[in-house]
């Protein structure tokens, strides 16, 4: 394996020093280190961080191989400094057997670009009927513990109780789409006075509340690990607070999107914007930064969602919802969260990878950057700005709700345990 030094960094936005990496992890970090032999790279001016940890992707194979593989999802996941995704179970056949994890799992280590972590249905083929073999997932060799329906909600309580209650032998967790969808039928939006007046139909913030305050009761009840999927709400703030303030086992991620992103962009009809759950408020962006920066959100995730051209470039009713994020998912969290002054980069790193990879049981990731830690890590320059090209984007998919914006921050490297997947901005496979 190649030693690489890099010179001159600013781990997590501290002091520039040099990381020497050598046999995969980190041996040493310190100043005008010398090391014969070694590559070097010039980091001066670049911020160090753990590399990161997504909670929530959609790589779409095996099914929808046009939208996105494994292999493109990989590439856009490391030129976003990821170094772990977890690869939501609502693929074509459904993940909800050790045969199409253990599928997912050896693609990703073929593409060699991320760790693909693959997420498994709870229910079998999503339907939420009965449990998948949830513990024949979590023994197979892809070591499920995220446990998802995702695009769809688990409605039913009974079912969701014994779920929550059988994940707890094998320490898992389950991670929730929280929609009632007695209260979604045929929504097209956020539900308020723009729903109104554009005349799409509403999915009201109670649809994502009621879910997610049954949950926290049940999670409590029997004490049981609960994730929350992309969080959108002020209220699922508020619920969130008093959930962990009397002790239950819960965790939440946000959005790139629903941190940047408001229910005006619906004005202009594009259903590049169209996602579950909708795009909301100002109101509720606020409340969701905030709850970031207080910690009663863990983690960003992506929620990235490929769609092909056919799927999305449709009038809004009929297209897909879901939008991509994998590539400028650092890049939204230095404008909404850096740039405004409610994260420091240890703020950064720990709601994007130490967070995220403790919920996912991810033991090699999200591990500061220290000597004898395994080399996860990315480079990015801060000072970096420009107007986000679908066309330059390595997924297979274009439906980018940035195109043309001006985001802060490139992602310059990414190491996966010593060896490089992104030098110089551009992935080395
Ligand atoms: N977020 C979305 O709007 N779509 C996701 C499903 C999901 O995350 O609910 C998808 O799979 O396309
Ligand atoms: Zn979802
Ligand atoms: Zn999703």
């Amino acid at each position: 394996m190649t030693t690489y030094l890099i010179t001159g960094s600013r781990p997590y936005g501290g002091d520039a020093t040099d990381i020497l990496i050598a046999d995969g992890r980190i041996t040493a970090v310190g100043d005008s280190l010398s090391a014969p032999g070694a590559e070097v790279v010039d980091a001066a001016g670049l911020i160090a961080l753990p590399g990161l940890v997504d909670l929530h992707t959609h790589l779409r194979e095996p099914g929808r191989e046009d939208a996105e593989t494994v292999e493109t999802g990989s590439r856009a996941a490391a030129l976003g400094g990821f170094t772990a995704v977890h690869a939501m179970a609502n693929t074509d056949p459904v993940a909800d057997t050790a045969g199409v994890v253990e599928q997912v799992w050896r693609l990703g280590e073929q593409a060699g670009l991320v760790d693909v972590v693959p997420v498994g249905a709870v229910t079998v083929g999503l339907r939420g009927e009965r449990l998948a073999e949830l513990g024949a997932m979590a023994d197979s060799a892809a070591r499920v513990r995220v446990f998802s329906d995702d695009g769809l909600c688990v409605s039913d309580p009974a079912l969701m109780r014994r779920a929550l209650e059988y994940v707890k032998a094998f320490d898992g967790v389950v991670a929730q789409h929280a929609e009632e969808p007695r209260l979604t039928a045929g929504a097209q939006m956020h539900e308020g006075d723009r729903s109104a007046r554009l005349g799409l139909t509403g999915w009201p913030a109670a649809a994502e509340e009621a879910i997610i305050a049954r949950d926290v009761l049940l999670a409590g009840h029997v004490g049981a690990r609960l994730h929350v999927c992309h969080v959108s709400t002020a209220g699922s703030v508020e619920l969130l607070r008093w959930a962990k303030a009397r002790g239950v086992q819960v965790t939440a991620e946000v959005t790139p999107h629903h941190l940047l992103l408001t229910d005006a962009c619906a004005e202009s009809y594009d259903p590049v914007f169209k996602v579950n759950p909708p795009l909301r408020t100002d109101e509720d962006v606020a409340a969701l930064r905030q709850g970031l920066a207080d910690g009663t959100i863990d983690a960003v995730a992506t929620d990235h969602a490929p769609h092909a051209v056919e799927d999305k470039e449709s009038e809004w009713a009929q297209a897909r919802p879901g939008m991509l994020g994998l590539e400028q998912a650092l890049s939204v969290v230095v404008e909404t969260m850096v740039e405004t002054g409610l994260l420091d980069w240890a703020g950064v790193a720990d709601r994007m990878s130490v967070r995220p990879a403790a919920i996912g049981r991810l033991a090699g990731h999200g591990r500061p950057l220290a000597v004898g830690e395994p080399a996860n890590l990315l480079l990015l320059d801060p000072a970096h700005r420009a107007p986000v090209d679908p066309a330059a984007l390595a997924s297979r998919s274009r439906n980018s709700p940035y195109a043309g914006r001006e985001l802060p921050g490139r992602v310059v490297a990414t190491f996966l345990r010593g060896t490089p997947t992104v030098l110089d901005g551009k992935a080395t496979r």
